[in-house]
């Protein structure tokens, strides 16, 4: 899906929500454990419960690749029934991949052609060469870790280096990268603070920002910061709205948290005509 369609889908569900499906055995409810396939069977669910509420889908490719082939199949069956069911959701495969060109070209037909998401998350340190491979299938987006949620960022992500921080040389070096039209940017929710200097740079690509729910991020300050005429953002949660209950009737509970967080999106929205 190009950004056009996305742009349209998000003011026409009133939603930018990404539900991320990090589908753990430990965490599934455990009657499910017995059925042949538990993980579709859960996404399924989950994606059937909620579909209403978002733009996107987000499957973590860690918790599939942790499960071995059983995952990899899962995850296929995953978005193949996305593709099927509900074309008109964009996909995002969070698989944070990046390496010598030859290898990226590799990640790069796997997850954006033969699984066929709309976007892949990519690793930016290796540079432009690493990176490209992605680029070239210019109908889908490169998603680049920019200033990620967790503590470590301050580790490299925020160090300064010839007096500016790395995270902001990554965005505007890649700026000059073929076809970087079709670039978004990871940047954590609770990293909100950060949005606005990060706007000045690109004011209007969109940001995939996690960290919304398990993580603390709020969604206000990342509204206030970060939103866009043309919105902008797609803000992930994860574990908040999937591990909402184990009960049996789960679905519909993520799909409460679900709504709620896309009721406060269309207020969000809302603000964006006055
Ligand atoms: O900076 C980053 C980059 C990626 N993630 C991923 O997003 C989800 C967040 O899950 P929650 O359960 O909503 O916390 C998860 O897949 C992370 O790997 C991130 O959190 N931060």
């Amino acid at each position: 899906m190009r950004t056009k369609e996305l742009i349209e889908q998000i003011f026409k569900k009133k939603s930018f929500l990404c539900v991320g499906l990090d589908t753990d055995l430990e965490k599934i409810p455990t009657y499910l454990l017995s059925e042949k396939d538990p993980v579709f069977t859960f996404n399924k669910a989950i994606i059937d419960a909620t579909h209403q509420y978002c733009v996107a889908y987000k499957p973590n490719i860690a918790f599939y690749e942790a499960m071995g082939l059983d995952g990899w199949k899962a995850l296929e069956k995953t978005i193949n029934y996305l593709h099927s069911e509900y074309p008109d959701l964009y996909t995002i495969a969070d698989a944070k991949r990046g390496d010598i060109g030859n290898t990226s070209r590799m990640y790069a037909k796997t997850f954006l052609k033969d699984l066929g998401f709309d976007s892949v998350t990519v690793a930016p340190y290796m540079g432009k060469d690493s990176v490209e491979p992605f680029l070239e299938f210019t109908d889908k987006h490169t998603i680049l870790l920019a200033l990620t949620s967790n503590d470590g960022a301050s580790d490299f992500q925020i160090l300064k280096t010839e007096g500016e921080e790395l995270y902001k040389k990554v965005i505007k070096t890649s700026k000059s990268w073929k076809n970087s039209e079709n670039l978004m940017y990871v940047i954590g929710a609770t990293k909100a603070e950060y949005l606005s200097e990060i706007r000045k740079i690109i004011p209007e690509n969109f940001l995939l920002v996690p960290g919304v729910g398990a993580q603390g991020g709020s969604l206000e300050e990342v509204c206030k910061y970060g939103i866009t005429k043309d919105v902008g953002l797609l803000v992930n949660s994860s574990r908040k709205i999937i591990y909402a209950s184990d009960a049996p009737n789960f679905a519909e509970i993520a799909a409460a948290r679900a709504e709620a967080l896309q009721q406060q999106m269309a207020a969000e929205l809302e603000k964006l005509k006055s």
